[in-house]
């Protein structure tokens, strides 16, 4: 009954003629009728009046044995659970994956068998500092959690966007959580890694420079979870049917090519609409355009780990696609929203742990203690060791085993056998062929706590990934650590993150030093082991380099005015519509504008709440009047010289040259700003488009 409810809340308000009444009140009663169904408690009683509490005359107390405000109100009082102590705020949606070829060489993974195969994922997209209310553009890294429900067991590939992490050994998660989050004593800022508690836990941690590069780097502000890569961070292992090992990285690619945003339009963004990320996912999916990933894998051999100097079993080294290139292995796609958030991406329990047949560990000590981690967070969080019964954690696979009882069982076993071995004929029984095996790996050694020379190299591929960016990305790393350590208060602080800036890049240090007002430069970091400075830069790690050449799945946003040239205002819908983009009008008000031949052409936004920054491109298509009146506008100007400044490409009819003026943008500025007459030049700025961003403009605009 519930989710036929849930279905129709789907729909569009009718504004149908309901049954309802009034109250002694005034207040409103809605009647069942028909095929709507009665109102009942949790245990089913029908209920006659929602409005009113039970009480003793209509001005009189309420009474205790009002039993269903009370089963209503207990329930509301418990809807709370604990959010997740990181990862708090995500948005899932389900889909499928599909493998290519068979890999049966490498892994005995059932779901890498057979060509064409289709297995169903549920993925959650996910902010890791803040809190479950915070905004979607933090700077922050992005989980990219997605489960597999395969033929033999679900397989849970925990990954994030950035393929390093901070650390080295899980010991060390709960300091840099601790330090990341709100600081304890203000519980401020949230999201936000800019405040001193951070950057001096990171300042007194070498090894997390490269992933700081990482998390400086615009990707840390994607556009869209549908353009951003995934990676599941660790060496794992594929085991064959005659138990091979082979050392696998998983890498997602999605198929829109990566886009970020500028550190400036997150901000605004944040403020405009702080759901942006759920918002786009929501909107392609329902749309049907479904997102859609590669799945990539790096395989090697011991041979070829001993070849590096660095450990492959230390998150925060990459091998580059340059030495190992990714061999694409299937596809991800997203085609489904969940019916409920709260049944579905709230109560996911995702685990590393969660390994099918073929797919094994190395002896990564983060993924060791991840292994040991989730389990006990995700019973802490779901409160319960059947938190594995609620659908969206259950196999799709036939399972059978003897757990049982336990807050909330909802499957138990049937009949007398309860336990293993019986001699009641009764199954499951163990099966040594088709069961996981655990690579038979030869281990030896003393029992102690220490870290491998192997991982003492800190700065070599912080260096590396600098050294890879583009110019543009290699300035917009430097604003963002200038900006982070701004709003660190400590000077000492401040300073020694320089000092381990020297260690990376002399210039992105001086620059940053300069920019922070360090009158005297510190000494460089003392490195444990002395950074390379002959690694290849690796092109496949710049987002600018690997960008979409198209603007298929991104947003181009039409200021209109009355007056407008309806015949235009058609054919850049159909240039933009050709092209797999989307337009939304922007106007004066909500309801839309009249065009100069009558028709009316509808708004989705009103200029206040639908600035530029919402959108990848902008196109002023307004009348001289209406370009006039917009002008007076802040917000107008605003939504013109905001996509000026971030460097964005911009439409316009001859009319809209007043309100260029007014935002302060030369209409013959560079090559970003395009003249829309015809259908051709409809056309061709769909086209230019393709490039997201023109860079060149950004050394003008200063972002
Ligand atoms: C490579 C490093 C890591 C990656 C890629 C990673 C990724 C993730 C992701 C994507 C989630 C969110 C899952 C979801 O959407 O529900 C998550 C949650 C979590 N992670 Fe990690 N993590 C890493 C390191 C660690 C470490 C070292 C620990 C602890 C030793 C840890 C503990 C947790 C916990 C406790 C949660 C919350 C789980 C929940 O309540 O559902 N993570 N992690």
């Amino acid at each position: 009954m519930a989710q036929s409810r849930q279905r129709s809340e789907r729909r569009p308000a009718s504004g149908r003629n309901q049954n309802v009444e009034r109250g002694n009140g005034g207040e409103l009663h809605q009647l069942a009728e028909g095929e709507t169904p009665v109102l009942t408690t949790a245990l089913g009683t029908p209920v006659s009046d929602d409005q009113n509490t039970l009480k003793i005359g209509e001005r009189g107390p309420s009474l205790i044995e009002d039993s269903h405000f009370r089963d209503k109100i207990f329930h509301f009082d418990h809807e709370r659970i604990p959010e997740r102590v990181v990862h708090a705020r995500g948005y899932g949606a389900h889909g499928y994956f599909e493998t290519y070829e068979s890999l049966a060489k490498y892994t005995r993974a059932d779901i890498f068998q057979r060509a064409g195969e289709k297995t169903p994922v549920f993925v959650r997209f996910s902010t890791v500092a803040g809190n479950k209310g915070s905004f979607d553009l933090a700077r922050d890294v992005r989980g990219f959690a997605v489960k597999l429900y395969t033929k033999e067991g679900n397989w849970d590939l925990v990954g994030n966007n950035i393929p390093v992490f901070f650390i080295q050994d899980a010991i060390k998660f709960p300091d840099l959580i601790h330090a990341a989050k709100q600081e304890p004593d203000r519980d401020f800022p949230q999201a936000q890694t800019a405040h001193d508690n951070f950057w001096d836990f990171i300042s007194l941690m070498p090894e997390s420079m490269h992933m700081i590069m990482w998390i400086m780097s615009d990707r840390a502000i994607p556009r869209s979870f549908r353009f951003m890569q995934g990676f599941g961070v660790h060496t794992f292992r594929f085991v064959s049917a005659d138990d091979e090992s082979t050392f696998v990285k998983f890498i997602w690619k999605p198929k829109l090519g990566m886009q970020s945003v500028v550190w400036n339009e997150a901000v605004k963004i944040n403020g405009a609409d702080p759901d942006f990320h759920r918002r786009d996912l929501w909107e392609a999916i329902q749309s049907g355009n479904f997102p859609e990933w590669e799945l990539t894998v790096q395989l090697f051999d011991q041979d070829f780990a001993d070849s590096f100097d660095f450990d492959v079993l230390d998150a925060t080294k990459i091998i580059p696609e340059e030495i190992l290139k990714p061999i694409p292995v299937g596809r991800l796609v997203l085609d489904r929203m969940p019916d409920n958030f709260f049944a579905e991406t709230e109560q996911v329990a995702f685990m590393t742990q969660n390994v099918p047949p073929g797919i094994d560990f190395s002896n990564d000590p983060l993924l060791q203690g991840r292994n040991f981690s989730y389990l006990d967070t995700q019973l802490k969080r779901l409160g319960s060791p059947n938190f594995t019964h609620l659908p969206i954690n259950a196999p799709k696979c036939p399972f059978a085993h003897f757990q049982q009882d336990g807050h909330m069982a909802m499957r138990n076993p049937v009949g007398r056998a309860n336990y293993e071995p019986n001699s009641w004929g009764m199954g499951p029984r163990e099966d040594p062929q088709r069961g996981y095996r655990s690579f038979a790996d030869a281990e030896q050694g003393q029992k102690v706590r220490l870290r491998a020379e192997s991982f003492a190299d800190h700065y070599s591929q912080a260096r590396l990934f600098f050294n890879s960016q583009t110019p543009p990305e290699q300035r917009h790393i430097v604003m963002a650590l200038t900006f982070e350590l701004s709003k660190v208060q400590t000077p000492a602080i401040r300073e020694r993150m320089v000092s381990h800036l020297l260690n990376i890049d002399e210039a992105l240090a001086a620059t940053v030093a300069d920019k922070l007002g360090i009158r005297k430069m510190p000494s460089p970091a003392d490195a444990a082991v002395p950074p390379r400075d002959d690694l290849e830069p690796s092109p496949a790690l710049s987002i600018i380099n690997n960008g979409p050449e198209s603007f298929g799945g991104r947003k181009v946003g039409v200021l209109v005015s009355d007056g407008v040239d309806a015949a235009l205002f058609e054919q850049l819908r159909t240039a933009v519509e050709k092209e797999g983009a989307v337009m939304e009008v922007v106007a004066a008000k909500v309801g839309g504008v009249d065009a100069a031949d009558g028709t009316q052409i509808e708004a989705r936004h009103m200029i206040d709440g639908g600035p530029s920054v919402l959108f990848d491109a902008v196109v002023l298509m307004l009348s001289e009047p209406g370009a006039e009146l917009l002008a007076k506008e802040a917000a107008a100007k605003d939504f013109v010289s905001d996509a000026f400044a971030h460097c964005k490409f911009i439409g316009f009819t001859s009319g809209a040259e007043a309100l260029l003026a007014k935002a302060g943008v030369d209409a013959d500025a560079d090559e970003g700003l395009i003249r829309l007459e015809s259908n051709k030049t409809a056309e061709k700025f769909v086209q230019a488009c393709r490039k997201l961003r023109l860079w060149a403009r950004e050394a003008a605009v200063k972002l």
